[in-house]
């Protein structure tokens, strides 16, 4: 429990001088709150000295009691106040800062972290978990913390009176911190198997949403929700046991609590009646048995959540620790954009997928990628990308190895306009921006005539300020691809990736979205996954990729002059899609 609250002051960083002045602040807190009990009992005896005659007790005397307990309410409002500002913004700070770094350390992963790890375990991480340390850590840094500070800064005062009473609390303190210690280690033992099945719920709920036009087009409600209803049950299931586990180990500390709290009481009236106490004393003894515990009572609740802090920081501490694929990297600016894959073999996971490939693209020219489904076309774009790191071989770009760039100085290069490029939550506007971020609305509105999406975009309710559903949801296959086409308009970028996919273009407007690809890739190096037969005729070179390799390469006459998967995949193209040649 203890190491849970030292790994919360290490999360909070830079932050950590304020938490330790917070501590402080909250030492004198608990001071300011115990003096107007002690003023009282003070003022109780010279009542009774009044009444015995021993002393006089005078207007002044009453007056400057007074002015003491109003100086040491005030006293208590300051502290609580600079304690609260010291500390209480801190888990907010710190989360939002690591929700940042989270972010951008995702943009520097390899692509095959995300295999690994589900998007709904990483949106969790970032969402869920890091709000439940932001709200939770700071209030368990004041519960257990200052709790003790404040029942131990009360056992001290005590001690200027009665060295037995105060011995009483501080047994009291040490007991329930003995239960609290078997608490902690049950929740210890407990917390990960429930963050995992939180995990689990979050993960089968983003499935759920994001499956939703599946299951609806295959009726298959039943089967889904089963998945979905299994990962509640299970949660409910494992919080019913932690909270069964929990509850004779809280009963013990409460309990030693009370007993310590209610011995206090009898031993303060025993001194008293055998003299030894005096009456005032005794009453402020009961008062002080009210309220030295009343923060350490709720630390049974932070054993169990201070579990579940341990195991959110273990969590991001995994995500944060996956390596970056350019840590090595350097901003370098190619001087050229050629192409060039040299002996590339790659796997994901255990399954190879490119097999030594070979190829040069000279700079401004075109090569269009043919092959099979599932022959590795894609997975060439993403290793230039450097989305993911071959396992052996080089891929250069003007003469430059991709590993030693970092991917912004590298994708600064790149442009892509792939089937399934993502579109985010926001406006039209914003979404073609986000190729050129410094990009003028009249550049933005160029981008969208030249890519043919303007006409669509004027037509919608708020034009470009339109903003469309996750993912492009709300935009038909067709005008998504022409949005990513204006987005890689905009960027200008001297390498375009395309992924020709004219299965969602609107045939109405093919041949203009051919002619806007064209201006897009004038004077640039590009490669293409290639569908349409145009395309594949005009490359410079084209590399037909078939299990793996690079079965066949050269232009479109010279490959119809050799037998071979090139001509075997064109006539079933031709058979398929009715082309001519
Ligand atoms: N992220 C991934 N993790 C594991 N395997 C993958 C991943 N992406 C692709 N693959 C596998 O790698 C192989 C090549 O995939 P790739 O997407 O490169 O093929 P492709 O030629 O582009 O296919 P298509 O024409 O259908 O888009 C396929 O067998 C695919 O199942």
């Amino acid at each position: 429990m203890y190491k849970a609250v030292k790994r919360i002051i290490a999360w909070s960083g830079q932050r950590k001088s304020r938490l330790y002045a917070g501590f402080i602040y909250s030492f004198f807190h608990t001071m300011f709150t115990a003096l107007p009990i002690m003023a009282a009992a003070y003022g109780l005896s010279l009542i009774l000295e009044d009444r015995n005659g021993a002393a006089e007790l005078t207007s002044a005397h009453i007056l400057s009691l007074a002015g003491f307990v109003l100086f040491a309410v005030a006293g208590r409002f300051w502290f609580a106040y600079l304690r609260a500002a010291a500390q209480e913004s801190v888990g907010y700070e710190t989360a939002a800062e690591q929700r940042l770094a989270i972010g951008a350390a995702l943009k520097r992963v390899s692509l095959s972290f995300f295999n690994e790890k589900s998007a709904g375990e990483i949106a969790a991480a970032i969402t869920t978990d890091l709000s439940f340390l932001e709200l939770f850590g700071m209030k368990m840094i004041d519960t257990v913390v200052n709790g003790y500070i404040s029942a131990l800064t009360l056992v001290f005062c005590l001690s200027f009176y009665n060295i037995w009473i105060s011995l009483i609390a501080a047994a009291g303190i040490l007991l329930s911190a003995l239960f609290l210690s078997l608490l902690s280690k049950k929740s210890w033992k407990n917390a990960p198997v429930r963050q995992q099945a939180q995990d689990n719920m979050v993960a089968a709920t983003f499935e759920y949403i994001r499956g939703m036009p599946v299951v609806k087009a295959f009726h298959q409600s039943g089967v889904s929700r089963e998945g979905i209803a299994r990962a509640y049950r299970l949660n409910k299931t494992i919080s019913e046991k932690i909270e069964k586990n929990f509850v004779p180990y809280n009963c013990l500390h409460l309990l030693a609590l009370r007993v310590a709290a209610t011995t206090m009481v009898l031993a303060a009236a025993l001194f008293t009646l055998n003299g030894t106490m005096e009456l005032p004393i005794m009453l402020m003894t009961a008062i002080f048995s009210f309220v030295i515990f009343g923060q350490i009572e709720s630390v049974n609740n932070a054993a169990h959540v201070l579990r579940i802090i341990d195991a959110v920081l273990d969590k991001l501490a995994g995500i944060e620790a996956a390596a970056y694929i350019d840590q090595n990297g350097r901003n370098i600016e190619p001087s050229a954009y050629d192409i060039r894959f040299q002996n590339v073999t790659f796997a994901y996971e255990q399954r190879a997928v490119l097999k030594k490939v070979s190829f040069f693209i000279p700079e401004n020219t075109t090569a269009a990628i043919v092959g099979p489904s599932g022959s590795g076309k894609t997975t060439i774009c993403n290793l230039l990308a450097r989305f993911y790191d071959v396992d052996q071989g080089s891929i250069a770009v003007g003469g430059v190895d991709v590993k030693t760039m970092t991917c912004d100085s590298l994708l600064k290069n790149i442009a892509m306009v792939f089937q399934n490029v993502y579109l985010f939550r926001d406006t039209l506007r914003n979404n073609i921006r986000f190729g050129k971020p410094e990009a003028s609305d009249a550049e933005i509105i160029a981008a969208a005539q030249k890519a043919c999406c303007h006409d669509f975009i004027m037509a919608l309710p708020d034009q470009y300020d339109t903003v469309i559903g996750d993912g492009g949801c709300t935009l038909s296959g067709g005008e998504k691809q022409r949005i990513s086409i204006a987005r890689a308009m905009l960027k200008n970028a001297p390498i375009i990736l395309l992924d020709e996919a004219t299965a969602s273009v609107d045939p109405e407007n093919e041949h203009a979205i051919q002619q806007a690809i064209s201006s897009l890739v004038q004077g640039k190096t590009m490669i293409v996954i290639a569908h349409r037969l145009a395309t594949i005729q005009n490359a410079d070179q084209i590399l037909v990729v078939a299990d793996g390799c690079i079965a066949q390469q050269g232009t479109h006459e010279e490959l119809l002059r050799q037998e071979g998967v090139y001509k075997r995949f064109l006539a079933l193209r031709q058979a398929a899609e009715g082309w001519s040649i």
